[in-house]
């Protein structure tokens, strides 16, 4: 694609299996003090065919967060304060449908939250916000994996409902069947918190979920383990980075809605908003 404007720089999070990118030139890593503390790691910044990057491993290297401990608000809040208004992720899923078998990609366009313990908000503390999440996934975004896989030859399915559940136990076969009941496609520990926030902070975010098991639902196929997820997702690996340098290639001009929940969310007055928060809502560009 010839572009008539360089892009800000695309966010990239890795998530199981993907903690760097092939074919991002580092430049530095670049540590982030956020209002809500630190990511998960120092953001490897560079750029991948002239296109400024920003690389960070939800899990930290080595995978050292459990999808419950990762700090989500700033892993998403460290990312805008480097100029980034795109998040690209990746992210290992068990299928909940006989026909996403392991290594199929989902372009994932919905999700069903089932977590308990996480900090899920930038509002709070004197600050009222509620953002609409009835599309959560930027369309933009999602269109660029899509067009990637398909120039690629992959096969992916184009749309899908992500089910996040707290973790880290994986489902019981009880609760499997109850997300198939509910068609639901695959299963996750991870996006659903990511991509509320972003949606908070007025990022786009769209996710290349990776099928690396079927959970344990399927009588033909043993119970999803550890070793069963990284085996795939690195047999994988080489897949997702070729997609996500194709997507990158073919994100258009940025004119989808996703920063408008920065100006449509805010409840309350500006003047009676603590002096500490309205730091923080100006650290995201809310006020
Ligand atoms: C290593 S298996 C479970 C683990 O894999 C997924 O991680 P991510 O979404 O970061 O790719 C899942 O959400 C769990 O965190
Ligand atoms: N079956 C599964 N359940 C939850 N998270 C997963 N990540 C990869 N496979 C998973």
């Amino acid at each position: 694609m010839v572009r008539t404007k360089k892009l800000p720089p695309v966010g990239i999070i890795g998530g199981s299996g993907l903690y760097q990118m092939a074919g991002l030139i580092v430049d530095e890593l670049r540590v982030v003090e956020t209002p809500w503390g630190l990511p998960s790691d120092p953001y490897m910044t560079g750029s991948v065919n002239g296109t400024p990057v920003v690389f960070l491993s939800r899990h930290g290297k080595g995978h050292r967060y459990l999808p419950s401990e990762i700090n989500y608000r700033a892993n998403i809040a460290g990312l805008k304060s480097l100029g980034v208004e795109r998040v690209l992720s990746v992210s290992a899923v068990g299928s909940l449908k006989e026909e996403i078998p392991p290594g199929m990609m989902v372009v994932v366009d919905d999700f069903i939250d089932l977590t308990k313990k996480r900090e899920m908000t930038f509002y709070g503390a004197g600050a009222v916000g509620h953002t609409g999440f009835g599309d959560p996934v930027c369309p933009q975004v999602a269109g660029s994996f899509l067009d990637a896989t398909q120039k690629l030859g992959y096969s992916s399915h184009k749309g899908g409902t992500y089910v996040c559940i707290e973790g880290p136990s994986f489902s019981t076969k009880a609760e499997s069947r109850l997300y198939r009941s509910w068609n639901a496609d695959v299963i996750g520990m991870t996006n659903a918190t990511e991509a509320r926030l972003a949606r908070e902070a007025g990022l786009c975010y769209a996710t290349l979920a990776l099928a690396t098991d079927y959970d344990c639902w399927h009588p033909d196929h043993d119970m999803v383990t550890v070793a069963d997820v990284l085996a795939v997702m690195h047999d994988n690996v080489e897949k997702a980075n070729a997609i996500l340098l194709e997507a990158i290639g073919k994100l258009p001009e940025r004119t989808c809605n996703c920063a408008s929940a920065l100006k449509t969310s805010l409840v309350t007055d500006h003047s009676v908003i603590p002096e500490k928060t309205r730091k923080n809502l100006k650290f995201l560009g809310i006020l």
